[in-house]
């Protein structure tokens, strides 16, 4: 079993480690590339080093991978529910016992904070834990027909399914996609993000390790191509996609082609209204929570702060006092808040959106800058300083006397910086630790006004009225809202996207019905009936 990889990851620091094995993996083992010639470089966000090469698999590697999980399929779809369980329970508990270690990997590739990685192993094995307790409860129904005939109804499994995920939870998205597919009986060929490609084999030794059937669960590295070869090959059933909506919309035509079940869970704008009746000190932490995890690389982020006016002074000056004092840093010291994001173009496109929103009038309350860590191994990261961007108008129409001395701003542009709907920061997806805010006035204007956009992932809403928070709640265009709180996700709960932000779910027990299909069997108990 290769383990060297995850074997020094407890002496392992940032700057560091160096890959070397495969990061394929099919037929029960890691598998070299063909050939060199496609390599690209994968980056230690922390340190902007060559962590380790990257190389697409062609045609040819993405049928055998292919290949071997149909073999793999036809074992285990006929297994019992409670056998799989089994097996699956105990890749869960070997992932509870490496957390540690996946986690380390896991911030050396992708640069989020030791804390949140932690975070994301354990959601992980309970994600597995959840699907392995769900395998034994599959079922279909019996249905009396006329005559003592009678019909039943079988869930099965659709067949290889493909997941493809995103760079900005590598090991959680391998999680929350295999769990679901494997509990109903699938195999699945799993293809990371070319930014983050290290840790999904792993999960791919874990499961072997923990006694699935050689080739139920395999890994395929590359980008647009390799993912092109699998949303095209004939005998893959379904694609779950997680990424960007204009990738998501390829994914959907090319599966269209041989008419393949898709899931796409794509990226969102959403809308955070906070109430004046709401408990600030919870509206201020849910604001922070909602845009600076993982360096505010997080689909269902609540980027657009609408804030009522009477109490955005308020507001601004916490939030921003605590924005300020996110200890940007090494992410695997325990005391960072916020690493690096994933790379340099990344990192690049986000300061440009905070350029943009300065050209076209908003007022950057702080951040927003590239960020040189005091560290001198960390020079060449890819951090920047958490960004508020603001609005220094609210009071024009209609502030108090109050809240105009707990102004900490430049009073002098009270009437021109603002952060406007129509604005460039406000309508995309940044995918950086942004925070946009934005005053209101009314609830009937701020419903509009949310709902304005294209995506429609995520919401949330701080009041203390219960009639509103759930009016408001109903009345979201988005797969979730939040009420008193932000980004809540845990695997219980369906999870994905209304409008452009997807269809499909993940999480939760409706998730089986992505990845199974009804037989109905009908029974004759007597003799036919022919009209001819
Ligand atoms: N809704 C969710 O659950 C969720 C979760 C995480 C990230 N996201 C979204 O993902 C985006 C960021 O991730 P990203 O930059 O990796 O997205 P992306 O769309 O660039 O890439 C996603 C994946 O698609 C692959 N890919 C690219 N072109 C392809 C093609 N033509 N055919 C098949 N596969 C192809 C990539 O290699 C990668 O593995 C954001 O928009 C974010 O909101 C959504
Ligand atoms: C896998 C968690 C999804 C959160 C969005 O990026």
């Amino acid at each position: 079993m290769a383990q060297s990889t995850l074997d020094s990851m407890p002496g392992a620091s940032t700057g560091t480690v160096v890959i070397t094995e495969p990061l394929n993996f099919w037929g029960g083992k890691r598998v070299k590339p063909r050939e060199e010639k496609n390599a690209e470089p994968v980056f230690e966000p922390a340190t902007g080093r060559v962590l380790c090469q990257m190389v697409p698999c062609g045609a040819e590697e993405v049928d055998e991978a292919i290949q071997s999980a149909y073999a793999a399929y036809q074992k285990w779809s006929k297994m019992a529910g409670m056998e799989r369980a089994r097996v699956m329970l105990e890749a869960a508990r070997i992932i509870r016992e490496r957390r540690e270690k996946i986690a380390k990997l896991e911030v050396i590739n992708n640069g989020k904070t030791i804390t949140e990685a932690l975070g994301n192993i354990d959601f992980s094995w309970k994600s597995i834990e959840y699907y392995a307790g769900l395998a034994g409860t599959l079922a279909g129904q019996h249905i009396q027909l006329p005559g003592g005939a009678f019909a039943y109804s079988r869930r099965e499994p659709l067949g290889v399914c493909v997941g493809i995920g995103a760079w900005n939870f590598p090991f959680l998205i391998t999680t929350l996609k295999s769990a679901p597919a494997l509990a109903c009986g699938n195999a699945m060929v799993y293809k990371p993000s070319p930014m983050a490609p290290v840790t999904a084999v792993i999960l791919a030794e874990i499961y072997k390790e923990a006694g699935v059937p050689d080739g139920l669960f395999c890994v395929v590295q590359g980008g647009a191509e390799t993912g092109s070869l699998l949303c095209h090959h004939p005998k893959v059933a379904k694609v779950s996609f997680t990424g960007s909506v204009p990738t998501g919309k390829k994914v959907m035509e090319m599966s269209a082609k041989s008419v393949k079940q898709v899931t796409l869970e794509l990226g969102g704008k959403s809308p955070l209204i906070i109430f004046k009746d709401c408990e600030l000190e919870n509206a201020v932490k849910g604001a922070l929570m909602a845009n600076f995890l993982t360096q505010g690389q997080v689909c269902c982020n609540g980027t657009r702060v609408f804030v009522q006016r009477e109490i955005m002074p308020q507001f601004l000056e916490e939030v921003v006092k605590r924005t300020k004092a996110i200890p940007v840093g090494d992410p695997l010291l325990g005391s960072t808040r916020m690493g690096p994001l994933i790379s340099k173009p990344q990192l690049e496109k986000v300061l440009g959106f905070v350029s943009q929103a300065k050209k076209e009038g908003a007022r950057v309350l702080c951040g927003g800058d590239p960020f040189v860590p005091s560290d001198p191994k960390l020079k060449g990261g890819y951090f920047m300083s958490p960004c508020v961007l603001g609005t220094s108008n609210t009071l024009v129409n209609g502030g108090t006397a109050h809240a105009q001395s707990a102004l900490f701003f430049n009073t002098q542009s009270l009437s021109t910086d603002n952060c406007r709907d129509d604005m460039t920061c406000v309508k995309e997806e940044i995918f950086g630790p942004v925070m946009s805010v934005l005053p209101f006035d009314t609830e009937e204007e701020v419903i509009q006004r949310a709902n304005n956009t294209t995506f429609g992932l995520a919401s949330g809403v701080f009041t203390r009225d219960i009639s509103r928070a759930h009016r408001v709640a109903a009345s979201m265009e988005a797969g979730t809202c939040f009420i008193n709180n932000y980004n809540i996700n845990p695997i219980e709960l369906p999870f994905g996207g209304y409008k452009m932000s997807g269809f499909g779910r993940e999480n939760g027990q409706v998730t089986i019905e992505y990845y199974s299909q009804l037989k109905t069997v009908v029974v004759e108990m007597g003799d036919v009936e022919s009209l001819f």
